[in-house]
């Protein structure tokens, strides 16, 4: 790829300024000084920002050993990212770039507390915060779920960050836009796939690029890379950074954390911030930094074919080594005036006005989609990943085993009184081997999407409520589908009650009893955000809960300090609603080769209502309805209360 590449900036122009057409209908600074000879479109482009970032002190809370203590992470450092720039941000590891990254990103959790003394920010020399459509951030860390494509990732950004007044089709044009400028063409249709998981998906290099896209698909105006390329080949390095100056070009304010680039990456930016522990060493022209460290006494030349990038750092690492500290950000603090060259204001440099605060936050509204919209694309991104993640071969494998272990345990068993406990114990055994796994494998979901919900949520994306939803209707189908797969197998196999009406009843009452052991672990992996806790408790519970599910132990004969649990549990219900089904209104015959002694009565056939009543199912709970509706309050209570922490968490 070569940095003019006219033709894609052409087109890339004309998108951007389909997004922003409608948004800013008198920004002064999306008019560019040619306009009269351009197309209509062409007329805007995105809102030029310019981020200021100044003496920026940065020590948040820290909980060390014994008390709360400041960490001092960023000492007054300034610098500023400015529309038709490429920014560098270097520095030894821990030097604090990925701090000053959230700062500029206005992420930090409590940045009234730890930004302190004169740490200011302003949006185009305003003092205030940048709108969140207004910035995309790449982190260090991509979090793109795995069974969804290239493209459909893309889109589904590219659909909830722009407005909605922008068709299908041009949103579809902006997705070809993207893909083609970062190079994703080839690779649309590609799963993501997990670099450690059974599908191994797109390379490491295109999972890179692809959160690129995800977040230049709403052509933000101000975009932040926390090291882009850590993990590329030096080609590939140098290929995403081409792109991102030809972004730059096209007004785009960029800043990029970097760790030690080659050569011709290094010669591609056009200003450079060097941090040395919190501490600025260097800030101005990339270009300048080589003449400004040989001019500082006793510091070495930069050696015949040694890159630029590891010369830096082996004097910033040698100088942080230094007994009492390090000289460098003291040289730059007494020679910065000579250093940094008397700047021309940017509105002067691009010969445009820049838009003002108030004029940036103009319609910006609380969702670019509305709840709808959000609703529908969060269903589809929910399913598809879902399926991907549930059914699978390897889980149509584990239930065909099981159903294959079910039927040689139990076998077809008579309909005679000697087999009353053989059936019960395989309603009780279909009820904990189902939920169990739902539970964890509801947990283990849910602590992969945490951090992608929190950050899309700050993002401003979609709100709780379409995610909820959502994310209800995706668990409704998808986890709960083998798991009643192989109870109508084992169903029909092993020889159940075989009418139409009982065999309906059992599956409604199966479907709400995994579905309710679903919403538990949707409840505990939200109520208790330490994944391993959770983990560990998340067994505890579901075992006390099916110990008094009324199989083990009948209800009428549970200890009282346990007997209120029992009312808690999905087992419960479940297990009593099933041997209702099956037992109650008919009689069942007697075997010549044994009694019905199990029962305490010589009774003959014996009555279902016996077997009912012999497990503690009195009163109004021996009606089949009376147990399936508190599955149905169990699983609403569960996804209400599921859905307040939800809103509560960050
Ligand atoms: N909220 C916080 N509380 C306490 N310490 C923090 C916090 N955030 C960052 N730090 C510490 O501040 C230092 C700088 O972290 P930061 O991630 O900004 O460095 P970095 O230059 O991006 O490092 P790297 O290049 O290794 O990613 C680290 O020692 C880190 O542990």
């Amino acid at each position: 790829m070569v940095p003019n590449g006219n033709d894609d900036n052409d087109a890339n122009v004309n998108i951007t300024q389909l997004i922003h057409d409608e948004e800013q209908p008198h920004s002064a600074a999306a008019v560019s000084p040619d306009d009269s000879t351009t197309k209509p479109f062409d007329r805007r482009s995105i809102p030029l920002v310019e981020l200021t970032l100044e003496n920026i002190t940065y020590a948040p809370s820290t909980r060390s050993s014994k008390a709360k203590v400041r960490r001092q992470i960023l000492s007054g450092v300034s610098t500023k990212i400015s529309p038709h720039q490429l920014n560098a941000w270097m520095g030894p590891s821990g030097c604090g770039k990925t701090s000053l990254l959230s700062v500029a990103a206005g992420v930090l959790a409590d940045p009234a507390n730890d930004l302190i003394q004169d740490s200011c920010i302003r949006i185009n020399g305003e003092k205030g915060d940048l709108p969140k459509s207004l910035v995309g951030v790449v982190w260090q860390e991509d979090l793109l779920l795995p069974n969804l494509t290239v493209r459909e990732t893309v889109r589904f950004a590219a659909r909830l960050k722009t407005p909605k007044h922008l068709s299908e089709e041009d949103v579809d044009q902006l997705v070809d836009e993207t893909l083609a400028r970062l190079g994703l063409t080839a690779v649309q249709d590609s799963l993501i796939g997990s670099p450690f998981g059974a599908r191994r998906g797109i390379s490491g290099g295109e999972r890179k690029r692809v959160a690129v896209a995800v977040e230049l698909v709403a052509r933000p105006s101000v975009l932040l890379l926390d090291e882009p390329t850590s993990g590329l080949d030096s080609s590939t390095a140098l290929q995403l950074i081409v792109t991102l100056k030809e972004l730059a070009a096209l007004g785009h304010a960029i800043a990029v954390v970097i760790h030690q680039p080659r050569t011709s990456i290094f010669d591609l930016f056009d200003n450079l911030l060097l941090l040395e522990k919190g501490r600025v060493v260097y800030e101005g022209h990339a270009s300048e930094i080589k003449n400004y460290l040989e001019s500082l006494p006793d510091v070495p030349k930069l050696p015949p074919e040694t890159s630029r990038a590891d010369w830096l750092m082996d004097m910033i690492t040698d100088d942080e080594s230094r007994e009492g500290g390090g000289i460098l950000p003291l040289m730059w603090e007494q020679n910065r005036d000579k250093w940094q060259k008397p700047e021309v204001s940017t509105p002067k440099r691009l010969n445009r006005r820049l838009s003002s605060l108030a004029e940036l936050k103009q319609e910006q509204p609380k969702f670019q989609s509305g709840f709808f919209t959000q609703l529908r694309l969060l269903t589809v991104r929910a399913s598809k990943q879902q399926r991907g993640e549930r059914i699978t071969k390897v889980a149509l494998l584990l239930t065909s085993c099981w159903i294959a272990f079910t039927s040689l345990a139990w076998g077809r068993m008579p309909d005679t009184t000697s087999y009353i406990f053989n059936r019960a114990s395989l309603l009780f055994f279909i009820i904990i081997a189902q939920s169990n796994s739902v539970v964890t494998s509801s947990m283990v979901t849910f602590s992969s999407e945490r951090r992608l919900l929190s950050r899309e949520r700050a993002k401003k994306m979609y709100g709780v409520m379409p995610y909820f939803l959502a994310k209800t209707v995706a668990d409704m189908i998808n986890s709960v589908a083998l798991p009643v797969c192989y109870g109508i197998a084992v169903y029909w196999i092993c020889g159940f009650r075989a009418t139409a009406q009982a065999f309906f009843t059992f599956l409604l009452t199966l479907y709400l009893t995994i579905s309710a052991a679903q919403s538990t672990g949707l409840f505990l992996s939200i109520a208790i955000p330490n994944f391993g806790i959770a983990l560990m408790l998340a067994p505890l519970l579901t075992v006390c809960l099916m110990i008094l599910g009324g199989f083990y132990i009948p209800y009428d004969s549970i200890h009282p300090a346990l007997a209120w649990m029992s009312w808690l549990s999905m087992a419960r219900y479940g297990f009593s609603a099933f041997v209702i089904n099956e037992f109650e209104g008919r009689v069942i015959d007697c075997d010549t080769s044994s009694s019905s002694s199990a029962f305490n009565t010589d009774e003959c056939p014996l009555p279902g209502s016996f077997v009912v009543s012999s497990f503690g199912i009195e009163g109004v709970w021996s009606n089949v309805w009376v147990n399936v509706s508190m599955l149905v309050i169990i699983q609403v209570f569960l996804r209400v209360a599921t859905y307040f922490l939800l809103r509560r968490a960050k």
